[in-house]
């Protein structure tokens, strides 16, 4: 709702409350109108000033509300009513101005801005564009190429670049909306002919198309097929080539499109999925308001190799002391001066102060003994795991976090190292991992609630998602790669290529395509765990050189591993590159002639395989892993595994996830679709529809909210 008050004998205020973020709820429209029609028709109000409760002005549109039917008074008519108004209305802009709220800012005659405040258009990131005259108003005031930038990225500015664009009039260090009040005071009886901005001309720059051609240009390159930025451009275009009211009918129009769109709903859906893993909860009853973070003032990291460098970077950024370890003088000088580039980059980049002084650097573990936690990030191997939790065990002062950075080691095995086995937790980082927002935070079976809670704060802390999960091999996000990895092998084996599958997964959004993703980590680390696994085997011919634990196995990676083709690195993998370190895959005429030679010693028939095929097989193996995952309660909802899926893995945002995707495409079209190629596949279980997910699809297909229900109690294997 909004509190009408009055301050100064003659400024009405109208006041926006709806905690968290006073975003504009039916309620809050309905009370923004009558407040307005109530400051307009009382004579000794002469100016009226808007401001959001607890230094928030507006967080937009309320996006709880987009899936009900909408109700109160549309946002265009009430952002008309304030511009049309007769006394001059004033913006008091505190903490956030966005979306929506920003719309609501522009109707208004003047906006004075706190210092510390943030003002964007962020709907392309839901999907949507700023339907109610955004797209319209803001080129008018800040010209065409300004606008697109923001309207098209959804990029916050800060106060002090708001009034450099020109779309606040004054920025102010102290009380924003006793500012306000003053001003609005200032101006009353002044005309605002010149104040409303749906009159201004748009100005067109002589090379517009030229721009426009760019923008569109710049939002394919980035969208991945996500159709919101684009449609952003075109409303921006309406701008400049309609007049005002028609570029308002246009940007209805293309509101709409994009509202209806599924676009739109996996991205909403996205958003508050992001949110929700900071709920988190364990399979054992732990929980995010019933488990207390400890505090954490020194870390340290032990192991500087890529993940080691990247995780001090993040420990420093964001604020801790930390003692970073590296065994052997020369790698730990070279780890130095890598890290020393990094946060110069990092401080450059974010306009912040170097972070140097903050990182101490050692090449003896007892340096560790006086931190409140530990971030092991030695090479993924679990002997040489082992060694440094005994030691570490032993060195650090009692009550120590020990977390160990894996990508997919058993947890309770290295906490059975130690003295204290409740008080260590996998932080599961993704390289770069100064760069990469995803962290999963790994729960053993006896990692106790503050544990868990402490390593889920510091990720937050260094600027991360953090998402909960439980322990088992290759936790979530790896775990279902192995399906998703595996049909991909089965694919080439049948006849298609590595540029015919990543073509479609790119195609449906995904950043690199698998083959791509696999030349660039290095085919040598899934190699090194399938020999540890005992699944590499001496080259052979006939069908056993394909079956291991009688499921069917591909031995192509191990193939192009024995011939030293590790991907990027080696400038030889599934593509070829110009030279090792290259970066651009280019098809290898020794690879389609190596797997002819394959198919042929295997007595493999190349066949067609369709974009469909290609398209299901790999994503309905990845989605019905997830599905095992929840069932397991190895995550806590199909939310958890979305987030991971998004900002670890590449799947487009636009799709909110495989779990969403799969209530999108229909349960049980995705278990009708498995049982199909489960039925040509025999041997590859993971093609078999698991219990949780025909279960769900059997149920109806309930809508992914409702998931959690049906799984109830997930039977946790921890
Ligand atoms: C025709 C009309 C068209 C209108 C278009 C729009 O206006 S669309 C909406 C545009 N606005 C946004 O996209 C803003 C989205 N919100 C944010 O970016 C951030 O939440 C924030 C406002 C910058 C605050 O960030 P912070 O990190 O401080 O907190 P959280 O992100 O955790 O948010 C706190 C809670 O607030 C909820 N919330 C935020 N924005 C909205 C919103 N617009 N509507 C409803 N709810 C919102 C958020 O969900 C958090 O609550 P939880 O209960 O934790 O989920």
């Amino acid at each position: 709702m909004a509190l009408y008050s009055r301050v100064s004998g003659s400024v009405g205020m109208i006041t926006l409350q709806n905690p968290p973020v006073n975003a504009l709820s039916a309620a809050v429209r309905q009370g923004i109108v009558d407040m307005m029609h109530r400051a307009l028709s009382e004579p000794e109000v002469k100016s009226v000033v808007i401001c959001g409760q607890n230094g928030k002005f507006c967080g937009g549109a309320d996006i709880r509300e987009f899936g009900a039917k909408m109700t109160g008074p549309p946002l265009v008519p009430m952002v008309h009513l304030i511009e049309a108004a007769s006394k001059p209305v004033v913006a008091a802009i505190e903490g956030i101005a966005l979306g929506g709220g920003l719309e609501l800012a522009l109707s208004c005659h003047y906006r004075i801005a706190h210092s510390k405040a943030r003002l964007g258009f962020p709907e392309v990131a839901l999907g949507l564009l700023p339907g109610a005259g955004g797209t319209q108003r803001l080129p008018r005031l800040i010209g065409v190429p300004a606008a697109l930038d923001l309207i098209t990225t959804g990029r916050h500015v800060t106060a002090a670049e708001a009034r450099q664009l020109g779309i606040v009039d004054e920025v102010t260090d102290l009380n924003a909306v006793d500012a306000a009040v003053k001003f609005a005071q200032s101006v009353t009886g002044k005309s605002l002919d010149a104040r409303r901005i749906s009159t201004y001309p748009c100005p067109r720059p002589p090379d517009l198309d030229a721009i426009f051609e760019r923008a569109m240009q710049q939002v394919r390159r980035s969208a991945r097929g996500a159709i919101a930025p684009g449609t952003c451009v075109q409303a921006v275009h309406a701008a400049v080539t309609l007049p005002y009211a028609k570029g308002m009918e246009r940007e209805r129009e293309l509101f709409s499109l994009l509202f209806t769109s599924g676009q739109a709903r996996a991205l909403q859906y996205y958003f508050f999925a992001q949110r929700a893993v900071s709920r988190w909860s364990t399979a054992n009853g732990a929980r995010w308001d019933t488990s207390k973070p400890r505090p954490v003032r020194k870390a340290a990291v032990i192991g500087l190799g890529t993940m080691g460098r990247g995780i001090t970077v993040s420990l420093a950024q964001a604020g801790f002391s930390v003692v970073a370890v590296e065994t052997q003088e020369k790698q730990l000088s070279e780890a130095k001066q890598a890290v020393s580039g990094m946060l110069e980059r990092g401080a450059k980049r974010r306009g912040v102060p170097l972070a140097h002084d903050k990182i101490k650097y050692s090449c003896s573990v007892q340096a560790v003994a006086d931190v409140d936690l530990v971030i092991e990030a030695v090479f993924e191997d679990m002997a040489l795991k082992k060694t440094v939790f005994q030691q570490l065990s032993a060195i650090c002062k009692p009550g120590v976090l020990l977390c160990t950075n894996t990508s997919g080691l058993d947890i309770d095995e290295l906490a059975s190292q130690t003295q204290s086995p409740e008080l260590v937790v996998g932080m599961h980082f993704f390289a770069p991992a100064h760069v990469m927002q995803l962290l999963e935070v790994v729960y053993g079976p006896r990692s106790s609630p503050e544990v868990v809670a402490t390593a889920m704060q510091m990720g937050k802390k260094m600027g991360k998602v953090s998402v909960a999960v439980g322990n088992c091999r290759g936790f979530v996000g790896n775990r279902m790669l192995k399906p998703y990895l595996e049909q991909a092998f089965f694919l080439l084996e049948e006849g298609a290529t590595p540029e015919q599958v990543d073509q479609v997964l790119e195609e449906f959004g995904f950043a690199m395509g698998v083959f791509k993703v696999s030349d660039l980590s290095g085919l040598d680390v899934g190699w090194k765990v399938r020999k540890a696994d005992g699944l590499v085997s001496p080259a052979s011919t006939g069908t056993s050189a394909r079956i291991r634990g009688g499921s069917r196995y591909s031995p192509l990676g191990d193939l192009l591993c024995e011939r030293g083709r590790f991907g990027q690195k080696t400038g030889r993998g599934w593509y070829q590159y110009d030279k090792p370190g290259g970066r651009v895959a280019k098809p290898d005429p020794w690879l389609h002639g190596f797997l002819e030679e394959y198919r042929a010693q295997h007595g493999l028939v190349a066949r067609h395989i369709d974009h469909q095929e290609v398209l299901e097989r790999c994503l309905y193996a990845l989605i019905n892993e997830g599905f095992q995952i929840l069932q397991d309660g190895i995550a806590a909802g199909p939310e958890d595994i979305d987030v991971i899926y998004v900002l670890g893995y590449g799947w487009p945002r636009h799709r909110g996830g495989p779990m969403f995707y799969a209530g999108q495409v229909g349960l049980d079209k995705v278990v009708e679709r498995l049982e199909h190629y489960q039925q040509i596949h025999p041997d590859v279980p993971g093609l078999q529809p698991c219990s949780l997910l025909r279960k769900l699809a059997a149920s109806g297909n309930p809508a992914i909210h409702k998931w959690r229900e049906v799984i109830q109690k997930p039977r946790s294997q921890l």
